[in-house]
């Protein structure tokens, strides 16, 4: 029987469909290296954002699939992967809703500090600050998208009652039903709210830095539900302190998991989120079954059809 290890915290769905499939399936919600190693036979993984690269790879003999419970895969080495002749696999649009609302809810909390306003009532803290900013609406705003995958595109969507005008950033040409494709510098000087939903490749690495920070508007709000790379965070918390920006709103941070020494946490114009974008009952579920279907097809020989690029 072929053994597949559902690493980290997932929706039984995976499980069940797995098990319905005939497959023995090993549950650690903890996964560390050690968890995957004492499973060092197994034919089949299915994880999160857990670093997976050639020295566990290199151990696990039958190893034939990864699949990545998401759609970054940032944290598996796709280069040892295919050494180690192992499929990699991941679930784009599965988890796009959930995503998109998070993004919705950066932009709204971020732009009007709810959160510091909320936190003002028990702990006292920046009531200055916050009795001398109002906060801005997203209605009629400006909004650029970077990123206009299954994520950009349902965001844009969402976006719709809020009549706002979207400047698209994409490697490929999209329609943009509230708006059109734009550059990079054309998001940077004109949009209020400016979203990024990218991965993590060495491309993006920090491509929201202390110049792009001077090209945006002072009233711009960053949201990022991408990846904590894609924005250099020094030069972030500097703009925010500095109100070079006026507000961010991010899901993702460098350094995960995010830890309370992390000083956008302490900044009244910042409202943070732990990595948290993509859960939600439907999207783990989405996802849980996508990543569980891959395994089976990948394991049944379908090999090349489902392999990232
Ligand atoms: O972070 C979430 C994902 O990569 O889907």
């Amino acid at each position: 029987m072929k053994k597949v290890l559902v690493a980290n915290m997932t929706s039984q769905k995976a499980v069940d469909y797995l098990e319905s499939k005939g497959y023995q399936v090993i549950k650690n919600d903890q996964a560390s290296d050690d968890d995957f190693l004492e499973h060092a036979d197994v034919d089949g993984i299915l994880i999160m954002m857990h670093p997976f690269g050639e020295s566990l790879m290199s151990k696990m003999p039958n190893l034939k699939v990864v699949a990545r419970h998401g759609v970054g895969y940032d944290n598996v080495d796709l280069d040892a992967a295919s050494a180690h002749d192992i499929v990699v696999t991941n679930t784009p649009g599965a988890n796009a809703t959930a995503v998109a609302e998070t993004a919705m809810m950066h932009m709204l909390m971020a732009g009007r500090m709810f959160y510091q306003r909320r936190q003002a009532i028990t702990d006292n803290a920046n009531k200055r600050y916050l009795a001398a900013h109002h906060g801005q609406e997203l209605t009629g705003k400006t909004v650029g998208l970077i990123g206009y995958g299954h994520i950009g595109q349902e965001i844009n969507r969402m976006l719709t009652g809020f009549n706002v005008k979207v400047l698209a950033y994409a490697r490929h040409q999209h329609e943009v039903t509230n708006g059109h494709m734009a550059t990079l510098d054309e998001i940077y000087e004109q949009a209020d709210f400016v979203v990024t939903a990218l991965p993590a490749t060495p491309e993006t690495k920090h491509m929201i830095n202390a110049s792009v920070f001077r090209k945006m508007k002072k009233s711009a709000v960053l949201v990022n539900i991408g990846r904590g790379a894609l924005v250099d965070e020094e030069a972030l918390v500097e703009a925010l302190t500095n109100e070079e920006i006026a507000g961010a709103g991010v899901d993702v941070v460098e350094k995960e998991p995010i830890t309370a020494e992390n000083p956008l946490l302490h900044l009244p114009n910042a409202f943070v989120t732990p990595h948290v974008a993509m859960i939600s009952k439907e999207a783990m579920d989405n996802v849980a079954l996508k990543a569980a279907e891959d395994i089976v097809r990948v394991l049944e020989g379908e090999r090349a059809v489902f392999q990232v690029n």
